[in-house]
């Protein structure tokens, strides 16, 4: 029989801190209170036989949220072999409060004050000796983050789980309550264990409803003890709740009177910080600022170099090892410069003047093996001396896109002719040129002889669309580091903070500010984070508008349609985070105003942790473990979809035939035929085309797969960005971006709608709610962008267009009338949920 040893303390007390240390966990750890929300089992390094739970944190054993549900049920109702309570050693007064109701619970406590290496620093001490007789359980130093005194602590537990020897609690409460204690538990806790009477009669004096519906005890016993409890009411003057609560804190009081001495008092650097940072003017400003670093950094400057890197070099041609070769290569290149427009433009220039080009085009544009580059240098000169004047020539921007066209003379033409004959430089005759993932496959595959049909897969399918998506990792590493010192600094605490002051305006509560930033990493720790929200009503609106900010995989689609449709605008991007934020506030005014979420938020509690300065193993751990979820995904269900999708887009029916179709084929496509089916319901959206409505679908998956499936079908000739730039307007391309951004999430996320909603008809009705609404944006967007750039009846279907630019006005309506309408107050709930 194994040991089972529960962590339990107060919220950000360093439980999972302990946990990771003790078992080899990567569980998340943050400096905020609520960041676990589950519990979480480990087995103790180097003792097989002893289980570690790490529990949720708490502050009473009287549950107040979800996440404090899942860690009261735990203690009671499984009741481990030991409990090793974690206790914020700079905070002894509040955290002892659980400490006092844990030792009741007949099971043995062991006490582990976390954070010695700040109380130290603070010059504070703690007489442990003294703590542990009045407490009358083992105490430990510990510190959870150093490491020191945790493996003690875990002997401790060990030895108290195995001694069986329940705790008896010190601490009496005054005359009158023991009296009703002992009452109740000769009324009806006589066949109950012994150990466990005692935190079962002070919880049936606090009447408290879990318990009284769980012992379900007779109506007579009932009113005899009600008697009782009511005699110590009279005498105290206080309700029974509060009587408890009183006398606990009296007693704690008492505690800390022997065993704290404080060194220093006055404003700690905390405190200090927190003037600043949560001031009533300032705090906004200084948030987003904070966040506009957090996204320039991560997806413009760093993250976009990166990104760069991975998607052109890794998995794109190549690239220059360690950067040397770069930028003699980038000389050779301005050098060489826009030679090929300028000869083009000379050669359409002779066409027309009436030349026959075709000898010269020949020699221009031979494959490398026949190319002669001063026989056309000679062919060029010959004609300068007939046909010299300045002529016109082309040139398109590489990232915009942009054709522009300039004029050259006859120098230019013969400098270009100088440098056509040298040939085009080629970056890999500089530095140690590496080539890109795809160009070595490539060449693998060939030297095997590998079949058409099995190289398409791996290099059309596989490769294309896993890479595009892990083209993005190191943009997303970026962003994960930055939002893991975010969490681990303590600002989160105050981001919650400072956000409730804005929220509280269209009714919903800080709290719900968590799930949102949490989200932006990943939706479903994002929508897990709503179990701290008090309001059961807010709780669910948060659930189902958290999605709506861009997550981690979202980001890739969102810099693709950036990159594609709009030059690399900077301002997608950051666009797309003020879009999912505006959605959550048009939301939560919308949704408040209805019966099913109205009422007042719950007020603003939570405890602003002190600032640490962030370790830099948290940081990478926590960084590593979102990027590594995102680097499995694309291993796995990405490939999937991959194969899937290529599968279904080169194989298709030609004249009745079925058959492997070549790219400018793929409209007779498997794929094409479904997409085709149901891209009338995108239509009025601006993007009915088959290949971005498989794109859509295909993002229900993962949203990392919209990248993935755009990659496969929109790939071939130019490549995928001008492919894109061609098949969308900017409206259509906003209009996309749009309803992806906003409508249901990929499987994994709403798996966790659903866990949370704990509910059938609430799941659907969220993800109802998030398509319906991604719709009606994205077609309002649509309509009224082609009706101001005069494309209403250019862009797609004229006479779908007019009917959908009726119905966007009527949602336009409808939307404002919902937004003022005034508020409904009801307390009643809808549906009720399953417990
Ligand atoms: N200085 C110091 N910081 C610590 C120590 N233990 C934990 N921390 C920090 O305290 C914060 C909270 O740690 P967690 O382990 O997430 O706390 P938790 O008790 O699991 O919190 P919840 O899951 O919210 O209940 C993190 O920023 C930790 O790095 C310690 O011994 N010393
Ligand atoms: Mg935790």
């Amino acid at each position: 029989m194994g040991i089972k040893i529960a962590l339990a303390g107060n919220p950000n007390a360093g439980k999972t801190t302990l946990f990771n240390a003790l078992t080899g966990s990567n569980q998340f750890v943050g400096n905020w209170p609520g960041v676990t929300v589950e519990k979480k089992e480990g087995k103790l390094k180097g003792h097989k036989d002893v289980v570690i739970t790490d529990l949720p944190g708490i502050y009473s054993l009287s549950p107040y949220t979800l996440e404090e549900v899942v860690a009261r049920n735990y203690l009671i109702q499984e009741r481990p072999d030991a409990i090793l309570n974690i206790i914020d050693g700079t905070n002894l007064e509040r955290n002892l409060y659980l400490t006092t109701q844990l030792v009741e619970l007949g099971i043995p406590v062991v006490v582990a004050i976390n954070m010695m290496d700040i109380v130290r620093k603070n010059g504070d001490q703690i007489r442990i000796d003294q703590l542990a007789k009045e407490l009358g359980c083992k105490v430990v130093e510990i510190s959870a983050l150093k490491g020191t005194g945790i493996d003690e602590a875990a002997k401790e537990a060990m030895q108290a789980a195995e001694s069986k020897i329940p705790m008896v609690p010190q601490h009496k409460f005054c005359g009158c309550v023991e009296h009703a204690i002992a009452h109740i538990e000769e009324a009806c806790l006589h066949d109950r264990p012994e150990a466990q009477q005692r935190w079962y009669a002070i919880k049936i004096f606090e009447r408290d409803d879990k318990v009284l519906e769980q012992l379900n005890i007779p109506e007579a016993t009932k009113k005899h003890i009600e008697q009782d409890i009511e005699a110590a009411e009279k005498e105290m003057d206080d309700d029974a709740e509060s009587i408890i609560t009183n006398e606990r804190y009296l007693y704690i009081a008492s505690i800390i009177k022997d065993c704290l001495k404080k060194k220093r008092t006055g404003m700690t650097t905390s405190d200090k910080i927190d003037k600043i940072v949560t001031n009533r003017w300032l705090g906004l400003p200084i948030f987003a600022v904070i966040m506009f670093l957090v996204y320039y950094i991560s997806m413009v400057t760093v993250g976009s170099a990166a990104t760069d890197w991975a998607n052109d070099g890794l998995f794109g041609d190549g690239w220059h090892l360690l950067g040397i070769g770069t930028s003699s290569y980038n000389d050779a290149a301005d050098e060489y410069g826009d030679t090929n427009a300028i000869i083009d433009g000379y050669v359409a220039y002779l066409g027309e003047q009436g030349v026959d080009t075709e000898e010269l085009e020949s020699y221009i544009d031979a494959e490398a093996d026949t190319f002669d580059g001063e026989a056309a240098k000679d062919m060029i000169l010959n004609y300068e001396k007939d046909y010299n004047a300045d002529f016109s020539y082309d040139v398109e921007d590489e990232e915009t896109l942009e054709v522009t066209t300039e004029t050259a003379s006859m120098d230019d033409l013969t400098t270009a002719a100088d440098e056509f004959a040298k040939g085009e430089p080629d970056p890999a005759d500089y530095g140690v040129w590496v080539p890109g993932i795809p160009v070595l496959i490539e060449k693998g595959l060939d030297a095997v002889n590998c079949v058409d049909w099995l190289k398409g897969l791996i290099l059309d399918g596989i490769v294309a669309g896993v890479g595009a998506v892990l083209g993005f990792v190191p943009q997303m590493l970026v962003l994960f580091i930055l939002l893991a010192i975010l969490e681990a600094c303590g600002y989160m605490a105050r981001i919650a903070f400072v956000m409730d002051r804005i929220f509280r305006k269209f009714g919903l509560s800080g709290k719900s500010f968590i799930p949102i930033l949490v989200g932006t990493g990943c939706g479903i720790p994002g929508i897990m984070a709503s179990r701290t929200i008090e309001n059961e009503r807010d709780r669910r609106m948060t659930v189902m508008t958290t999605t709506f900010i861009p997550c981690g995989a979202k980001q890739p689609f969102i810099a693709m349609i950036a990159g594609a449709i709009f030059g690399g605008s900077a301002w997608i991007a950051t666009g797309a985070y003020f879009l999912g934020m505006a959605a959550i506030v048009v939301s939560g005014i919308i949704l408040k105003k209805t019966k099913m979420f109205a009422g007042d938020p719950a007020p603003f509690v939570m405890e602003l942790p002190a600032y640490h300065m962030p370790t830099v193993g948290n940081v990478l751990r926590s960084m590593w473990e979102r990027g590594w979820s995102f680097i499995k995904k694309a291993g796995t269900i990405i490939t999937l979809s991959t194969i899937f999708v290529w599968f279904t887009s080169y194989f298709g029916w030609v004249d009745g035939a079925f058959q492997m179709l070549s790219e400018d084929q793929m409209s007779h496509s498997i794929l094409a035929y479904i997409g085709k089916g149901i891209c009338w319901i995108f239509a009025p959206l601006g993007w009915g085309d088959w290949q971005a409505t498989v794109a859509a679908v295909t993002g229900l998956v993962a949203k990392e797969n919209i990248v993935a499936t755009m990659g496969i079908l929109y790939g071939g000739g130019d490549g995928v960005y001008s492919n894109l730039a061609a098949a969308f307007t900017g409206v259509a391309g906003m209009s996309f971006l749009i309803f992806n951004l906003l409508c249901a999430p990929c499987f994994a996320a709403m798996g966790a709608i659903k866990r949370e909603m704990n509910n059938t008809k609430w799941f659907w009705f969220a993800i109802g709610y998030e398509c319906g609404f991604a719709y009606v944006i994205a077609l309002i967007v649509n309509q009224l962008g082609n009706l101001f750039t005069g494309q209403l009846m250019t862009a797609g279907n004229g006479v779908v267009n007019i009917i959908s630019l009726i119905a966007a006005f009527a949602l336009i309506v409808a939307m404002i009338y919902l937004l003022v309408r005034p508020y409904k107050e009801s307390n009643k709930l809808g549906v009720k949920v399953k417990a």
